[in-house]
């Protein structure tokens, strides 16, 4: 394909400017290493490098021309662009030319992963070939692979999306991070309808303030989604008023759901140990909902995924009915095993504050005894979450133990002891793998065990390398220890 018709409307007056329109582009890279002739180099202004200054490396490796933000000194034509990341999208999505035919996308802190898993089962109990994108890979009628980054890159999302398209898949719900909507990774998919959860602290070391953090959550809606298209939006959450007001603004059809929700509303619930049964209208009719998972957060996402079905062409009826047969996202309060006197141990991804707030509540109604959480904060991330989290765990459960979870580059202690702080009563277990067997051999009736902030994760991140490890294995080999 050309350069000129990979720059559509948007970047084709710059394309033209540079000379480059009619070079012949085999591929597209933002990494010098992995240029190879034929190559159009984006050279994007990253948290640790410029691409600039790779520039070089790429014409030398066969680049036929760059794009950058600013002038630069190269042998092959340069194109100026304001935003070079936006450009990779769309030109990565051209040059794959397809996709799956429904695609929606979710933002906000937490529900992510469950409204995308969700949203993929209820259009497969619907008929579809449906697939969800995330934190936990990618999961399609075809695959199970284990994921890295919530949002891919772009180049990596495009080839997915081609791939899956050949492979039939026709429904495709991703999640859409706020690095990954800040840096334009998913600018180019063309999205059916769109949904928002809630908004909470995260990535404070990424966005300067909370205000920041919406804006970006809320490119979705003003950027992304097309004028006129379905935004699903959860109406309980402190910030929803304001992702309506951004949804109603760029003229989309807003459609919210919750108890103040007007598209599904939510009217009761009633609570039982492994289930919750709600009542919800939409349309004149009430509708009584089985949902066989643990924790009032996960209404709130089966709602927003129901109506993302639903804005897609699923009838309300099925939508609705699909909710019973939900299966839970890998780690997301989900029941690892319990002691033979019944006491539950749960493994959950909780690891930003309102997430652990909110689990820590969930469980609270079906536990009779204490309930236990085990958890730690991550390295090189967001260091005002972890003071906050300590005093939520110290409120909110019985007892307290506080480990490691990815230390990366920093000291595990330090990190410990930030927590620490603000939990004056916990207990101090590093090895993640002891702090787990202290924490299920403490279980006795009644109790709740909650091992929160790895969920799905396979491994522990320790400096540079990763360990495998699994808070799923770990509880279980505990359980089988203690309880025999
Ligand atoms: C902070 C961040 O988000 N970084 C992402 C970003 O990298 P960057 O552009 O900042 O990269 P950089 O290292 O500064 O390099 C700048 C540019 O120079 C290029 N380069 C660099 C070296 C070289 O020799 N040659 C070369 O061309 C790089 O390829 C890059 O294009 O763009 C890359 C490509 O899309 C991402 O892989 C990378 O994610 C890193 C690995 C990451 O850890 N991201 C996390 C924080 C993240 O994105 N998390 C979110 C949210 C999770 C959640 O909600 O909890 C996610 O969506 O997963
Ligand atoms: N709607 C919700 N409201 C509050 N907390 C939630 C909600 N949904 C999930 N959680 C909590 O957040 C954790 C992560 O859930 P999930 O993976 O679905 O969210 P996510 O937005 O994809 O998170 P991440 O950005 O880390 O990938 C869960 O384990 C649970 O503790
Ligand atoms: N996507 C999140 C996951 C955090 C998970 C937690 N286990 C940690 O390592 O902090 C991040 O990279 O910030
Ligand atoms: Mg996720």
């Amino acid at each position: 394909m050309l350069l000129g018709g990979l720059a559509g409307e948007e970047f084709g007056e710059q394309v033209a400017a540079s000379g480059a329109a009619d070079v012949e582009v085999r591929g597209l890279s933002a990494d010098s290493r992995r240029v190879e002739p034929g190559t159009v180099f984006f050279a994007l202004s990253g948290s640790k490098a410029d691409g600039s200054a790779y520039v070089a490396q790429a014409v030398e490796k066969g680049a036929v021309a760059v794009v950058a933000s600013h002038a630069l000194d190269a042998t092959v034509p340069v194109v100026i662009v304001d935003h070079p990341r936006r450009f990779l999208a769309l030109a990565a999505a051209r040059l794959v030319g397809r996709q799956p035919k429904t695609m929606v996308a979710v933002t906000g802190t937490a529900g992510k992963t469950s409204v995308a898993s969700f949203t993929r089962q209820i259009w497969a109990e619907a008929g579809q070939a449906a697939a969800q994108i995330g934190t936990t890979g990618v999961i399609s009628p075809k695959r199970n692979d284990y994921g890295s980054l919530t949002t891919p890159d772009p180049l990596a999302l495009h080839t997915l999306l081609g791939e899956l398209a050949d492979e039939g898949v026709t429904h495709a719900a991703m999640e859409a991070s706020s690095h990954g909507l800040d840096q334009s990774r998913l600018d180019g998919v063309a999205l059916s309808a769109a949904g928002f959860t809630n908004l909470g602290r995260d990535h404070m070391d990424y966005h300067p303030t909370m205000e920041d953090y919406m804006a970006a959550k809320m490119r979705l809606f003003d950027t992304l989604l097309p004028k006129g298209a379905p935004a699903v939006i959860f109406a309980d959450d402190a910030w929803s008023d304001e992702a309506i007001r951004a949804a109603n603004a760029c003229g989309h059809e807003v459609r919210t759901v919750g108890r103040k929700g007007d598209f599904l509303s939510l009217k009761r619930v009633e609570h039982f140990r492994h289930k919750q049964v709600a009542e919800v209208h939409h349309g004149g009719d009430i509708y009584e909902v089985h949902i066989p998972l643990a924790g009032d957060f996960q209404i709130a996402n089966a709602l927003v995924s129901a109506g993302l079905a639903i804005s897609t062409g699923v009838s309300p009826a099925v939508a609705l009915k699909a909710l019973e047969h939900l299966k839970g996202a890998s780690g997301r309060l989900e029941l690892v095993g319990q002691t033979k006197a019944g006491a539950l141990a749960y493994v959950d991804y909780a690891h930003k504050p309102e997430a652990l707030e909110n689990v820590l509540t969930s469980v609270r109604p079906f536990t009779t005894g204490r309930v236990i959480v085990v958890f730690g904060c991550g390295g090189d991330r967001d260091k005002g979450k972890r003071p906050i989290m300590g005093e939520i765990a110290s409120r909110l459960a019985d007892i307290t133990i506080v480990t490691d979870d990815n230390p990366r580059s920093e000291v595990p202690a330090t990190i410990r002891s930030e927590i620490m702080a603000a939990t004056p009563k916990g207990i101090e277990i590093g090895d993640r793998a002891q702090a787990i067997r202290a924490g299920v051999a403490m279980m006795s009736t009644g109790d709740t065990l909650i091992v929160a902030g790895k969920g799905h994760e396979e491994g522990q991140t320790v400096g540079a390398e990763t360990h495998p490890f699994s808070d799923h294995q770990e509880v279980r080999k505990a359980l089988e220890e203690f309880d025999r």
